[in-house]
């Protein structure tokens, strides 16, 4: 399954709280990107822009998609943007929008520096507004995360793969 959401959403948090409490393999694409690459997102940003960034991303997406093991994937927050990733996540299972507001998102990030497409909260807003529609299009379920803790995010997307068969029961 996949987490999509805008930056600051928790994808990255929620997937390896939600791995660490089901004991399920999770994999994070920027960080997966990051290692194929051998470059900070950042770098790739600087090196080949978001075209290029892009490009791998959705290689990478298609690579995780085809695997045979199940995993709970933690999306970047672009990569709805991408036609083509719509069609993976058609065909390869089931996508949690995590759902965050750019002011809220704001506040949760610390340091923007490692986000290049976060660099001031007007262009992010602008950004988010225009994601919105996209990320609506591809998700099976929809998590509104506002004032909720990662843990408590992490519980309501449990239940709601629990419910879809994706996880099996946890005992509680
Ligand atoms: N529900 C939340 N409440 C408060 N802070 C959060 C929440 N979710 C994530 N954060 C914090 O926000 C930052 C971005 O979270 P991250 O998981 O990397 O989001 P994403 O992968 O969606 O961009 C991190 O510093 C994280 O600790
Ligand atoms: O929204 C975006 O376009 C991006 C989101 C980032 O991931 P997070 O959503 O995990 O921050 C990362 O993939 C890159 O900086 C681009
Ligand atoms: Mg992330």
């Amino acid at each position: 399954m996949f987490f999509v959401g805008f930056m600051g959403a928790g994808k990255t948090s929620v997937a390896r709280r939600l791995a660490r409490t089901c004991k399920v393999a999770s994999v994070d694409m920027d960080t997966y990107i990051e290692r194929r690459e051998g470059k900070k997102v950042k770098e790739i940003f600087a090196a080949v822009g978001e075209e290029g960034f892009r490009a791998v991303e959705t290689e990478v997406l298609r690579e995780l998609g085809a695997a045979a093991d199940p995993m709970l994937v933690s999306c970047g927050g672009g990569v709805v943007v991408t036609p083509a990733n719509h069609e993976v996540f058609r065909e390869c299972g089931f996508v949690v929008y995590l759902e965050v507001t750019a002011d809220e998102a704001a506040g949760r990030i610390s340091d923007t520096s490692t986000r290049p497409l976060f660099q001031n909260l007007e262009a992010a807003r602008a950004r988010c507004a225009e994601r919105l529609p996209l990320y609506a299009a591809v998700a099976d379920a929809t998590v509104n995360t506002a004032g909720k803790s990662v843990p408590a995010i992490a519980r309501e997307v449990q239940r709601i793969l629990e419910k879809e068969g994706i996880l099996c029961p946890q005992r509680r």
